[in-house]
């Protein structure tokens, strides 16, 4: 009881932060209507009136979005396994001009405030990660509603993974108690039909788990040092049924897949090669 008690007052903490950093709620709900929308001071957050992309699913009416975001960017989201070669994928593109690269927030979910809630989740999932899980969502909405500061942007992962993938691992698994997928599920619902996360092409680095264990052990992050290979096998199979078989949950974009258990040199060419169909992603 306490520690749903607990839960809840974080959760209410995470979006106070939002609504603090974005200024929404005192001037979104003293906003004047007019006809052609609502006008609101710079850099808070407006509903937008509509927003429609070809090649997506998106159509945000009505949604939150911050002031001076510019809409017509186009945002790439890297998706695969852990250890797959996204942030590596990531820095490879972050050498292209007009291209705005944002790696995952792993340190924060390592350091909040001194705390590390990924290890915590690695070390007891069942009391912890509804813990890291908010602030994962936290930290990634954050990151989607970053104001753009180039034509491209992209991001390694998203809200929609964390939720799809990560969420709905803890919970099948049987590590993540009812109670605490229900709060994180009406929690991400509620964030995905009021605030505007658009996303223009999700790029799959498809990997094998076993692959990704042999990089996850190169790499040595401390907290990971306990992940087993069954376990990157159950995040792989979700991967495989969202983006592969598309059988599982909603697709908020296109998705390119690039096969991905090559060494490095193969991977830059396969990379320089898929360019063009990312970047096209910027003319959807
Ligand atoms: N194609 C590759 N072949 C071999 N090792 C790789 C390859 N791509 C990345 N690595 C290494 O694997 C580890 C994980 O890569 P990283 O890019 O951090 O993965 P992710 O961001 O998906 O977790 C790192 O040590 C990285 O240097
Ligand atoms: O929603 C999430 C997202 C990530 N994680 C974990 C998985 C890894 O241990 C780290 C970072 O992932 P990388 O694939 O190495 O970038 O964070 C999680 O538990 N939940």
């Amino acid at each position: 009881m306490l520690v749903a008690a607990g839960h809840v007052r974080l959760l209410f903490r995470c979006v106070r932060h939002v609504f603090a950093k974005y200024a929404v709620a005192p001037s979104l709900f003293g906003a004047v209507r007019h006809n052609r929308g609502i006008e609101l001071p710079a850099g808070s957050v407006r509903r937008i009136q509509s927003r429609a992309r070809s090649g997506t699913q998106h159509f945000t009416t009505g949604k939150l979005v911050r002031n001076g975001v510019d809409n017509k960017a186009a945002v790439i989201c890297i998706e695969g396994n852990i250890a797959s070669g996204k942030t590596t994928c990531l820095e490879y593109f972050s050498k292209t001009s007009n291209i705005e690269v944002l790696t995952e927030p792993v340190s924060k979910w390592r350091n909040v405030r001194g705390h590390n809630p990924l290890a915590l989740m690695y070390q007891d999932p069942e009391r912890w990660g509804i813990t890291l899980q908010t602030y994962v969502q936290l930290t990634l909405l954050d990151r989607h509603m970053l104001a753009r500061s180039s034509p491209v942007r992209m991001m390694e992962r998203s809200i929609f993974s964390a939720k799809y993938i990560f969420v709905e691992n803890l919970f099948k698994s049987g590590k993540m108690p009812e109670v605490d997928y229900a709060v994180l599920s009406e929690w991400f619902d509620w964030l995905t039909t009021n605030i505007s996360i658009p996303v223009d092409l999700i790029v799959y680095l498809q990997t094998s788990p076993q692959t990704c264990h042999e990089r996850l052990e190169q790499r040595c992050r401390e907290e990971e040092k306990v992940i087993p290979l069954e376990y990157l096998e159950s995040i792989h199979q979700l991967y495989e049924d969202w983006l592969i078989k598309q059988s599982s949950s909603p697709l908020p974009a296109p998705v390119l897949v690039i096969p991905a258990d090559y060494d490095l040199q193969k991977m830059l060419h396969q990379y320089e090669e898929n360019r063009d169909k990312i970047l096209a992603a910027n003319n959807l």
